[in-house]
Order: structure tokens, then sequence, then C-alpha cells
């Protein structure tokens, strides 16, 4: 399987994975001064509901707080996107220092960590579907930076003791994600991938301009979890990003001057 170390990491997926030397792989580096501002593009409209929160499960590679959507509860709308998105999950990769983390780089800059809120277009009939139409994810990136703890993330932090080994799930509910974006919704935007395996070539990318803070303390919890299962030797899951890949020709919209 899958992994981000040196035997099964990154360089090695496109052995089972041929799709990682694609025409539209992410992450990508983003580069301000060569995205172009798209006044067609409207604003993000992100209604979430509190009540579809489910649960947080440690799946081996990050952790993920899962939604129920069988109905449009909680959705994305607007920005680059035509339809409406309902929110899956969202998760977090992040690096075993402050000085690395996030999946995408602002000109080179990388932040020590980036929640991913993952959302699937209602034109199909589920997840899975979607997952394989070029059209068929949005996946909404916010970068943190280190500085004051952050009470948003408080809820999803104490939630970690609970979840610390590969396979471990426990409920999640009342919880509003909303809570944990930047006050502007500006917003960079690509045609892009799933940045694990299966990389699927299904992903618009809205990755907002704007980071929320986390704090030294609470990027140590996010450290504090296991890639491995009990009973396994305990492997810290850290540096769990992919780094950048080539842009191949790609457009980076902006949604701001
Ligand atoms: N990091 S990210 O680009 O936000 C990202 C990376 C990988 C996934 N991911 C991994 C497996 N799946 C998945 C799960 C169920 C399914 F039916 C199809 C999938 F692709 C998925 O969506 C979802 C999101
Ligand atoms: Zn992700």
């Amino acid at each position: 399987a899958w992994g981000y170390g040196a035997q099964d990491g990154p360089d090695t997926w496109a052995e089972s994975f041929p799709i990682a030397n694609g025409p539209r792989q992410s992450p990508i580096d983003i580069v301000p001064t060569q995205a172009q501002h798209d006044p067609a593009l409207k604003h993000l409209k992100l209604k979430y509901d509190p009540a579809t929160a489910k649960g947080i499960l440690n799946n081996g590679h990050t952790f993920q707080v899962d939604f129920t959507d069988d109905d449009n509860s909680s959705t994305l709308a607007g920005g680059p996107v035509t339809g409406i998105y309902r929110l899956k999950q969202f998760h977090f990769h992040w690096g075993s220092g402050d000085d690395k983390g996030s999946e995408h780089t602002i000109a080179g800059t990388r932040f020590p960590c980036e929640l991913h809120l993952v959302h699937w277009n209602t034109k199909y009939p589920n997840f899975g579907e979607a997952a394989s139409k070029p059209d068929g994810l949005a996946v909404v990136g916010v970068f943190l930076k280190i500085g004051s703890a952050n009470p948003r993330l408080q809820k999803v932090i104490d939630a970690l003791d609970e979840i610390r080994s590969k396979g471990r799930q426990t409920t999640f509910s009342n919880f509003d994600p909303k809570t944990l974006l930047p006050a502007a919704l500006d917003f960079w935007t690509y045609e892009g991938s799933l940045t694990t395996p299966p990389l699927l070539e299904s992903v618009t990318w809205i990755v907002l301009k704007d980071p929320v803070s986390v704090s030294p303390a609470q990027m140590a919890k996010f450290r504090s979890l296991l890639f491995t299962s009990e009973g396994e030797a305990p492997c810290c899951m850290v540096d769990n990003f992919r780094p950048p890949q080539p842009l191949k020709g790609r457009k980076v919209r902006a949604s701001f001057k």
C-alpha cells in the first residue's frame, strides 16, 4: 500500500497509480503574480449545517471528519463551480516541523499545515461516481500558519486522543466547519486532482488566500497521531503531504485583484 515514507512515498506512487504523472495533478505551487484575476468568478457560497457532522477517523494517512451527505444541508456553490456540491469530509496535511506540511505552496512558501474540505457534485448520484468525473469534486484548501492558538480547532484537537492509531474512529457531532475558515474567502482556483492515491483528476481546487492560525502546542497534538495501527511499532503521523506537481500549462485564476 502507499504512504509517505521512503519506500512507499509520493515518488513511488506512479508505479501503482500511473495517473501520478498525468496532466492535471495536485498540489501545485501557486505563483500569485502569474495568476489571472477573473472578474467572472462568483463569490464562494458555503452553507454548512453542524448537524451533518458524523464522526472523526484516523485512516492511516490523515484524520478526517466525515459528514452525512444524503441531502443538501452542507453545500458549496458559486466560486468557479456550476451547480451544488455536497460536503463529504474534511482533513489536514502537516509537517514534522513548522517549515513544511502544506501541499499547495505560495511562490515556494510552505505552511506548517493545510486543511481540505472535500465536496462532490450533486449532478452525480454519489461521491464514488463523482470522484471519477472531471467536474466531480471541489476541494477548498485553507493554509494554517503558526500563531496564537486557534479556538475553532480545539474541538477537533480534543478528539485526537481517541483516534491515535490507524483505524480508530469516534463520533463527532455538532460541528460547523465554516468556523475553521478565514474571514475573507478570496481564492485561487485551478483544475487538479486528489493529492493522494487514487490521484483522480476530478478536483476543482479552491485555495483560500488568507491563512488561519494554529499554535505550536496544537501542531504538537496533530503530530502525536500515528500512521500505524495499535500493536504495530508506532510511527508518528507527520509529513503526510505530497509536494507540488508540474503545472503542465494549466492556468490559475484569482477571485481577487
Ligand atoms: N487531499 S485531497 O486531494 O483533498 C483528497 C485525497 C484523496 C481522497 N480520497 C481518497 C480515496 N477517496 C475515495 C473514497 C471513496 C470513493 F468512492 C472514491 C474515492 F476516490 C478519496 O476521495 C480525497 C481527498
Ligand atoms: Zn487533502
